[in-house]
């Protein structure tokens, strides 16, 4: 029940709106990929014409290399789950489970010996002659889910699946999702401007940003590694350090940081994601660079006069979140830099007030930087 589906070109207007312009992305067969975005950006739209409800105004969609822009929805085997489960409230589960399968001429028992299937995928087998109205809010998402999956589409289409349900329910549901990817191997594009559901469930993400691609690219690399401070932000990346690129390596309040061979020399600005930077002690922490003194510390490179992995400044906020708490420092500038504020994430709530020194550390990632 897997194919690959390509958007080539797709533009969208709505009067004069353009709401898509020129979109091209494959999704290769049984992946997933999750459209992440602001309210407004062009997801659902997206999705939209990926399913055939509507007609693009430019552009071409491929299911299998196959042209299918002209398809209409019925004919373009997809399966689709909105942000409400919109059940038929007079039939029994089981039977919305079947309807496809009744509707494309199936007998009743064939159709609801099939359906049963699907309500077990979805854990609810013994839920099948249960109405509509009898289920909770999650039980009625996974019987969108197995009347999505029963119509064997070759692509499933998931639009703000589970933002109704509650944190508990989500985490369930992206459980069943994992498991259904294993089982049936479907090729999924899920709509979400939840960035921990794009990063705990598809493989890859691609940030719309006012109709347009900004990046798409594997889950982690486009955490770590994002074409823009737009793309950044939208992962939610809290820090932006300008600096200058040069012998390898990004110099800025923050330290010397080691960058990829191909960073373009000059001015620039490094993105490190707030979990990878690490609180270290002041002592330990002091700038060495342009401050001119020698490190003491004993895991300082003292073959090295660049060397110093981390840098020091000023507590301002510190705010606890549960299990984390988000520290932010502003950091020492060097001569002729400008002071900036970057945040850290550490487990737990940090013994440290506004006012007090800190020191911040890169841990063990090379730094990514794009051109300012
Ligand atoms: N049928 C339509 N006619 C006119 N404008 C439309 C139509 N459908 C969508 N739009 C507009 O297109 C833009 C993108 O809408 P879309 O629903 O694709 O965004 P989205 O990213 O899915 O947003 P959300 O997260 O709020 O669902 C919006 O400005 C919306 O008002």
């Amino acid at each position: 029940m897997s194919s690959s589906l390509s958007f080539e070109s797709i533009s969208q207007r709505f009067g004069t709106e353009q709401v898509l312009d020129d979109i091209t992305l494959t999704v290769p067969e049984s992946s997933c990929v999750a459209l992440l975005g602001a309210s407004g950006s062009g997801k659902s739209t997206l999705l939209r014409i990926a399913a055939g409800l509507l007609d693009p105004t430019a552009g071409t969609v491929l299911i299998d290399g196959e042209d299918v822009t002209a398809l209409d929805a019925e004919h373009r085997e997809s399966g689709l789950m909105f942000q409400r489960p919109l059940l038929f409230p007079h039939l029994s589960v089981v039977d919305n489970v079947a309807f496809a399968a009744r509707m494309a001429g199936r007998p009743k028992a064939e159709a609801r010996r099939q359906a049963r299937e699907y309500l077990e995928l979805v854990q609810l087998g013994e839920f099948a002659r249960r109405m509509p109205g009898e289920l909770s809010g999650g039980q009625e998402q996974r019987v969108a889910l197995a009347r999505a999956l029963a119509r064997q589409p070759r692509i499933l289409l998931l639009d703000e699946p589970f933002s109704s349900l509650d944190l508990r329910l989500r985490e369930d549901m992206y459980d069943l999702i994992d498991s259904i990817r294993e089982q049936l191997r479907p090729t999924i594009v899920l709509v979400t401007h939840d960035r921990r559901e794009a990063a705990v469930l598809a493989d890859t993400i691609a940030v719309l940003d006012h109709g347009r691609i900004l990046q798409h690219a594997p889950v982690a690399q486009i955490h770590h590694q994002p074409a823009s401070p737009a793309v950044n932000r939208i992962l939610g990346g809290l820090n932006e350090v300008p600096g200058v690129v040069r012998a390898g390596a990004h110099h800025s309040p923050l330290g010397r940081i080691p960058v990829p061979q191909d960073t373009p020399e000059g001015r620039g600005l490094l993105m490190p994601r707030q979990e990878s930077l690490q609180l270290t002690t002041e002592a330990a922490a002091t700038r060495h660079e342009t401050h001119g003194t020698r490190a003491t510390a004993s895991w300082n490179d003292p073959n090295d006069a660049d060397a110093h992995p981390g840098a020091r400044g000023t507590v301002t906020q510190v705010r606890p979140s549960g299990a984390h708490s988000l520290v932010r420092v502003e950091l020492e500038p060097g001569p002729g830099e400008a002071p900036v504020t970057v945040a850290i994430e550490v487990t737990g709530t940090p013994a440290l007030r506004p006012g007090d020194a800190a020191g911040v550390a890169l841990g063990g990632v090379v730094g990514w930087v794009v051109p300012l």
